[in-house]
């Protein structure tokens, strides 16, 4: 029972192959369980993970569908609008799941994608530098920028279209791009804009922002009755036109110090409420990461991948305690 963990940019994953854990491959949801997840990913009883990425998953026997072999699990079932799960005849994409420490699964995650890519390069499990990667918010495209061993790599990403449709995110409410809304949260008023990139978010921009006030307010505004399926948050303060910071809320995973998908939603905001150029330097606690945002809203992202360690997870790990 092997585990690869990588971070980017202090956001930590945990590769698990589905064909060291045959048992999990094999059972009816075809993953780890939920509570199994969250004794992996605890930072003192397990391993310590914001996250697991389990892949590449078996795809379906007979037709090569590029769709995971089931849906997301605790999330949103977001279907897969790229491909729709066509069947077609080369070699499909590897497939990836993501799960959050609290057991739910993601549709999306842009440090894990850049995180699965390196993986699968290492592994020989792609060839060249250039493939894509299924995702149950979509296929993303990856390219290798830099590979050289022992340091950590660079890689740009496809995050797919972005969109700030209510219905698409989803946020309740009638069917609208969800710009400049309120929202009172913690005894607080906010003015917030929505979006997915396959997962969903909630972009905060403020003039002033902290780790105490992601702390603070990230939760309540995540379990917030306006968002069906949770939510992520970030709190942005636009720096200049090229250049943002956010404290960053995860949902399923609480405060960590980098996002992909994050930064992908809130430099989108910035851009479509006028307050950023196309290219900008998304700034985190952990580092920064460079998002492009297209002229049709295809949201591109590069930055790094650094190597942690890998090793084995031990059985009794398995049987700890149930209050871990
Ligand atoms: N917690 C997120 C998934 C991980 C996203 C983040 N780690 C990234 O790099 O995009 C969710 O439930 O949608």
């Amino acid at each position: 029972m092997r585990f690869y963990k990588y971070h980017a940019l202090g956001n930590d994953y945990l590769v698990l192959d589905p064909s060291d854990y045959r048992e999990w491959s094999r059972s009816a949801g075809g993953a780890p369980p939920a509570e199994q997840i969250r004794l992996i990913c605890h930072r003192h009883y397990g391993v310590g993970s914001d996250g697991i990425l389990w892949g590449p998953v078996p795809q379906a026997t007979g037709t090569t569908s590029t769709a995971p072999t089931s849906g997301v699990r605790n999330g949103t079932a977001a279907p897969d609008r790229a491909s729709g799960g066509a069947a077609h005849h080369s070699a499909p994409p590897p497939a990836l799941r993501i799960f959050n420490p609290d057991g739910s699964e993601a549709e999306k995650s842009g440090n894990g994608l850049r995180i699965f890519a390196r993986y699968l390069a290492e592994h020989g499990l792609v060839q060249g530098d250039r493939f894509s990667i299924h995702t149950a918010g979509g296929p993303a495209q990856v390219e290798v920028l830099e590979r050289s061993a022992g340091r950590p790599w660079r890689m740009r990403i496809g995050m797919g279209r972005v969109t700030f449709d209510s219905p698409q995110i989803p946020v309740a409410g009638p069917s609208r791009e969800v710009l400049g809304e309120a929202i009172a949260a913690g005894g607080r008023h906010f003015s917030f804009s929505a979006a997915s990139v396959g997962n969903p978010h909630c972009v905060i921009p403020l003039p002033e922002i902290s780790e105490e006030l992601a702390r603070q307010y990230g939760p309540v505004i995540e379990t917030h009755p306006l968002f069906p399926q949770r939510i992520n948050v970030q709190f942005m303060q636009v720096i200049d036109r090229a250049n943002i910071r956010i404290e960053i809320w995860e949902r399923g995973a609480g405060y960590t110090l980098a996002s992909g998908t994050s930064s992908s939603a809130a430099a989108a905001v910035a851009h479509r409420l006028g307050l950023v150029d196309a290219q900008v330097t998304v700034h985190m606690p952990g580092g920064t990461l460079e998002a492009e945002v297209s002229p049709d809203w295809q949201l591109t992202l590069s930055g790094t991948v650094t190597k942690v360690a890998e090793g084995t997870i031990a059985p009794d790990l398995r049987a700890a305690p149930a209050n871990a």
